[in-house]
């Protein structure tokens, strides 16, 4: 396990970055899962602006999780991306596998699961990401696998649905077996709000153990944190 600390979220932006430049330029095809939530809009951002010259042929995405509203919904994981990363690279859309939000759960968590075995490259017999981007809740959760729900990670299917605590929302998630089989796993991280979750689970406190985000441990790839330093500021 890795982890970088940076002053602020512009530069988590360029280091996390540079670091998929280099992914990118040393792979021929990098598979991508793809997170949500609001410290990707700006990364995304960043990189749109700074990086739109790389071969973004060479880039398959898929996402991490994704709410179950319609790809048109300010709440979904793909129109941010989108509108942060998407409509301004050249990608071909044949790379974009999105999760059908739009369609019923239950069936869409089957169909995507059969997406990841018939796209991706396996090992162990589970299909593997290149890199997994991750981030994490205030609340501990990561991908859409919430503490209270932490069942979910030891799924053994590749998606299940998962439901937001608060909102009742349900949502589309990869499971641990999916995360822990990938290449690589990168958490972005940022904001005081997350200081103390961050703190419990590099100490391994006892109330880590409820959190998800706790339980990325790659099989045999590597675990980067990307974190701020108002994320950091308990360490
Ligand atoms: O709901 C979600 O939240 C998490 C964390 O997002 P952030 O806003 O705190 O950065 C995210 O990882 C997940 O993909 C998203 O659906």
């Amino acid at each position: 396990m890795e982890r970088k600390i940076y002053k602020d979220k512009a530069e988590v932006s360029k280091y996390f970055a540079l670091y998929l430049k280099e992914l990118i330029k040393t792979n021929e095809k990098v598979t991508i899962a793809l997170s949500g939530g609001s410290t990707p809009k700006v990364i995304f951002d960043y990189i749109a602006e700074n990086f739109n010259d790389l071969d973004w042929s060479k880039v398959l995405l898929y996402w991490g999780d994704e709410r179950c509203v319609p790809p048109t919904d300010s709440e979904s994981n793909y129109k941010m991306t989108v509108d942060h990363l998407i409509s301004k690279i050249d990608i071909p859309e044949a790379n974009i596998f999105r999760v059908l939000g739009e369609d019923t759960p239950a069936d869409e968590a089957v169909r995507y699961s059969q997406v990841l075995n018939d796209t991706l490259e396996t090992e162990n017999d589970i299909p593997q990401f290149d890199l997994v981007i991750l981030g994490m809740g205030d609340d501990g959760h990561t991908a859409s696998i919430f503490p209270h729900e932490i069942d979910l990670w030891d799924a053994s299917e590749n998606c299940v649905v998962a439901i937001h605590p608060d909102s009742g929302q349900r949502r589309v998630s990869i499971t641990g077996k999916i995360i822990n089989n990938a290449k690589q796993v990168a958490f972005l991280v940022t904001g005081a709000n997350k200081a103390e979750k961050v703190d419990e689970i590099f100490n391994q406190s006892e109330a880590a153990k409820d959190y998800p985000a706790a339980l990325v441990n790659p099989t045999s790839g590597n675990l980067y944190w990307f974190l701020d330093e108002d994320a950091a500021k308990k360490l």
